[in-house]
């Protein structure tokens, strides 16, 4: 039957229907490690009230004036250390493009199950891609924002901006958001797994190993932000999978960021004072994190490995991230099967 003999106008637009979409979401990445990428990407980053929740009347006096100005380029050498030569890229941004593609590969079955991926903050931006896969037929879009243990200045901030991205659509589509997966079996089995793979290629052994979370500051934890208990069960957990004592796997909280106290115990200071204390062979991972990134492979792999030597250690090892491996892909697999219940 042609559109006029059911009344359509003859110029219907093309509307695509049918698709369920899965958008993995990481924090960001600068496009380069000069001064204006850095900036441009940190200020995107530092104005979002989900991470610095001071008064704006306050914030952006001392974020123009005086962090905008500095902090690039200290923050530009830090990832000029870490960045990915061969693709001229961060790795957080390597790795979130690479678990998109291997995700898209295990659903390629599903034909109307698209893939993607974006970053909170930099490029690729969450509302284009939310826009491309709308105007692709998806109905249903599964974000997945990709962090273990739920924060504000994370979580919600990915799940903020999809939403956004709604207030422009005709046609809207369905959103689930995928919630917190910090005592997954699956998850907990897959860190267990990277720590005994990692440390079967030492000839030592750490007397201690160290799960570091990027902290937040404490008046966040005392609104009740869940981050910290979520980031202490994680940890507890992996513990019992592993069967160790209790002394054996600890929890610090890196990466502060201002004056005011975050989280303790601080991973700098821990590993400071275990160093001057005797301890001389530790490791640390970083659960928190499903990527390599800045604050793993320079704050910790490089400058906590420096500092714990320096200060009398002996022996130092980072445990990467799940990243792209198999370990990390089945956690991404199962969470997306898992929350994509009765809609595939
Ligand atoms: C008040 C400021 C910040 C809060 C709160 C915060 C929470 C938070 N961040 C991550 C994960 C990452 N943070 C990364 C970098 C980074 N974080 C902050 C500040 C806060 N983070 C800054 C200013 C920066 C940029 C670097 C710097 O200037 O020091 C990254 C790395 C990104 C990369 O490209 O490598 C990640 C990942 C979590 C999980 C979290 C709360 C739980
Ligand atoms: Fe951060
Ligand atoms: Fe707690």
């Amino acid at each position: 039957m042609n559109a006029a003999a059911v009344h359509l106008p003859s110029d219907h637009p093309e509307v695509r229907f049918g698709k369920v979409g899965v958008l993995l979401v990481n924090l960001g990445t600068p496009d380069g490690t000069d001064y204006k990428s850095m900036r441009r990407y940190l200020a995107e980053f530092l104005t979002d009230k989900r991470v610095i929740e001071w008064s704006r009347l306050f914030w952006y006096p001392i974020l123009y004036g005086i962090v905008l100005n500095r902090r690039p380029q200290k923050v530009g050498k830090a990832y000029e250390s870490i960045w990915n030569k061969d693709l001229d890229e961060s790795y957080l941004r390597t790795y979130t493009r690479n678990q998109a593609e291997i995700l898209a590969e295990r659903f390629k079955d599903m034909t109307h199950v698209h893939v993607d991926w974006a970053m909170r903050y930099g490029q690729p931006a969450i509302q284009a891609k939310m826009n491309e896969m709308q105007k692709a037929g998806c109905e249903k879009i599964l974000v997945f924002p990709l962090y273990p243990q739920y924060a504000a200045a994370t979580t919600a901030t990915v799940n903020d901006e999809a939403f956004k991205a709604l207030l422009k659509m005709r046609w809207q589509p369905a959103l689930r958001t995928v919630p917190r997966y910090h005592d997954d079996p699956v998850y907990i089995d897959a860190l267990a797994n990277s720590i005994e793979k990692h440390l079967a290629t030492l000839d030592w052994e750490p007397e201690l190993v160290i799960t570091s979370y990027h902290g937040i500051p404490m008046s966040y934890f005392k609104k009740g932000d869940p981050y910290h208990c979520q980031c202490y069960k994680t940890t507890r957990l992996l513990r019992d999978r592993l069967g160790w004592p209790k002394e054996k796997l600890m929890v610090t909280f890196q990466s502060r960021f201002g004056p005011e106290e975050w989280l303790q115990p601080y991973t700098d200071k821990t590993v400071e004072k275990l160093a001057k204390e005797g301890t001389k062979r530790i490791a640390i991972l970083n659960p928190g994190f499903v990527s390599d990134c800045l604050e793993t492979l320079e704050e910790i792999a490089e400058e906590a490995g420096e500092d714990f030597l320096h200060n009398g250690g002996e022996k130092f090892t980072h445990i990467p991230c799940l990243n792209d491996s198999e370990d990390g892909m089945r956690v991404i697999e199962h969470i997306t099967r898992q929350e994509l219940k009765g809609w595939i």
